[in-house]
């Protein structure tokens, strides 16, 4: 399988399968993203996702640009069937952390830009080096890089192509732990099974506030996320928060 899903105590393991290939993705990735995506975001079971790359070298390089297939049809009538590929499906409100494990480049950046946490090992490298291939970083890279890192930086990197390390991305915020390659499946698990045990719903909701309020004027954000406060108030797992808090045990929450 060139993308593979496990799903261990709510956590699901979305792991790009083509160590060959450096994980690029070649048309059956794509496939394959666009049906796990979609079973994260609808199974109730799945509470956060880790996405990663198998191997040492790399998380992802973008497309394969060896398996990438000559257009069939002109890119109005794919553009407004399907939109883009890939990013649209990871758009939901359980998180997804970004475990990036080497390369990081052209679409495997965008991909874990799309992400909401992203850790890396000591050996990884960041680029969107889309010019060099006379190409575009047309997934979300020329957006979401100037909004998560310094202009200077991201205008470095969009328009020489220049990757940067694992130690440049952790000074620039781009991610937040850099740790020995051994290391980073296991601060994955430890981040994910953290989020996992929170209450579902409280947390979601938290990922929205925070998203959408970035796009907005403070104060709109700020009346947004009360009310957001609001829809978590009656659940019954703040009860149960609340209630396990006095009672000093492990609240059990169900998402409901
Ligand atoms: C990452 C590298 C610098 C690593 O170099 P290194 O020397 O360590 O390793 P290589 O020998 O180069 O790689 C080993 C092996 O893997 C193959 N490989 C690596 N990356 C790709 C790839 N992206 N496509 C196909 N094959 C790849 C490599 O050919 C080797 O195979 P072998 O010869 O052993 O059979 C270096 O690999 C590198 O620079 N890779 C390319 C990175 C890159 O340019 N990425 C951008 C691709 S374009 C893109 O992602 C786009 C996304 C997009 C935008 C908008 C809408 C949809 C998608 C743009 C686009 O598609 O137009």
């Amino acid at each position: 399988m060139p993308v593979t899903l496990e799903v261990s105590n709510h956590v699901a393991y979305v792991t790009l399968n083509r160590p060959e290939a450096m994980n690029s993705l070649d048309p059956e990735s794509t496939a394959d993203l666009t049906e796990i995506w979609t079973r994260v975001r609808t199974d109730p079971d799945i509470r956060v996702a880790v996405l990663t790359g198998a191997g040492e070298k790399a998380f992802c390089t973008g497309t394969d640009m060896k398996k990438a297939p000559p257009p069939t049809e002109c890119m109005a009538a794919t553009y407004l069937r399907d939109g883009q590929p890939v990013l649209p499906h990871m758009k939901m409100w359980k998180p997804i952390i970004a475990a990036i494990n080497g390369y990081a480049v052209g679409g495997g950046l965008e991909m874990a830009l799309a992400c909401d946490l992203r850790i890396a090992s000591s050996n990884a490298k960041f680029g969107l080096t889309e010019v060099k291939v006379a190409s575009l970083a047309g997934l979300n890279g020329t957006q979401a890089l100037p909004r998560a890192v310094p202009q200077a930086v991201a205008m470095k990197m969009l328009l020489t192509g220049e990757m940067i390390s694992a130690d440049e991305a952790l000074r620039y915020g781009l991610v937040s732990d850099v740790v020995e390659p051994s290391a980073l499946a296991d601060l994955a698990r430890t981040y994910a099974e953290k989020i996992a045990s929170a209450a579902p719903l409280s947390v979601q909701a938290t990922k929205q506030a925070a998203v959408l309020g970035l796009d907005m004027p403070l104060e709109h954000g700020i009346l947004y996320s009360h009310l957001l406060w609001g829809v978590l108030r009656d659940t019954e797992d703040r009860k149960e928060g609340f209630k396990a808090f006095g009672e000093r045990r492990t609240p059990e929450f169900r998402g409901a």
